[in-house]
């Protein structure tokens, strides 16, 4: 899509086309439609960020549970989205060792008990090992850190599947 193109869009298309570029979570498009039109890819991702950090804790704690674990439950019965799905084998994640993988499930497993929402980092910005790392790290911190962090990957998540949906070819940027 140009992002021309993007703008005029039927408001139904746009949500079916971004609904998930927050994972699971069309509800973002839905509530960013009404911005347009955007004039570039930036804007539009300027207005995703806002709207999710103008959510009330509980909406963005809801942000981050709609997310899939990593080499979790769900990417194991292949039940990921397309786009989750190619995150999480671009960081390696298919070919974790035994001992990885049970290492990364006992730490989602615990953080999850602590903060009571996934751990969550951009999976194309991350290799397993900093993956693995950025998880054993993070679990020692607060919950109101987490919160942050966690939404601060879900836009950068957002970046670059806004960027796999937009062109930003020169003329776009008109
Ligand atoms: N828990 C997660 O961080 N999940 C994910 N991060 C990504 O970049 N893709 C995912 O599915």
């Amino acid at each position: 899509f140009r992002i021309s193109h993007v703008n005029s869009l039927s408001d139904e298309d746009f949500i079916t086309t971004f609904g998930n570029v927050i994972e699971h979570c069309s509800l973002v498009a839905a509530a960013v439609v009404s911005s347009r039109p955007f004039h570039s890819l930036q804007h539009l991702h300027a207005e995703i960020c806002s709207f999710i950090d103008e959510l009330p804790v509980k909406g963005r704690e809801g942000i981050l549970r709609s997310h899939p674990d990593l080499a979790g439950r769900a990417a194991v019965a292949g039940q990921l989205t397309q786009e989750s799905s190619q995150e999480q084998k671009s960081a390696g994640l298919g070919n974790l060792t035994q001992q990885e993988r049970s290492n990364l499930d006992l730490m989602n497993t615990s953080y999850r008990h602590k903060f009571g929402f996934p751990f969550v980092i951009c999976a194309r910005l991350n290799k397993k090992e900093a993956i693995l790392q950025g998880l054993s790290r993070r679990l020692h911190n607060s919950p109101e850190e987490e919160l942050h962090t966690g939404i601060e990957e879900v836009k950068k998540i957002a970046l670059l599947r806004l960027k796999n949906l937009i062109s930003e070819d020169m003329d776009s940027k008109m």
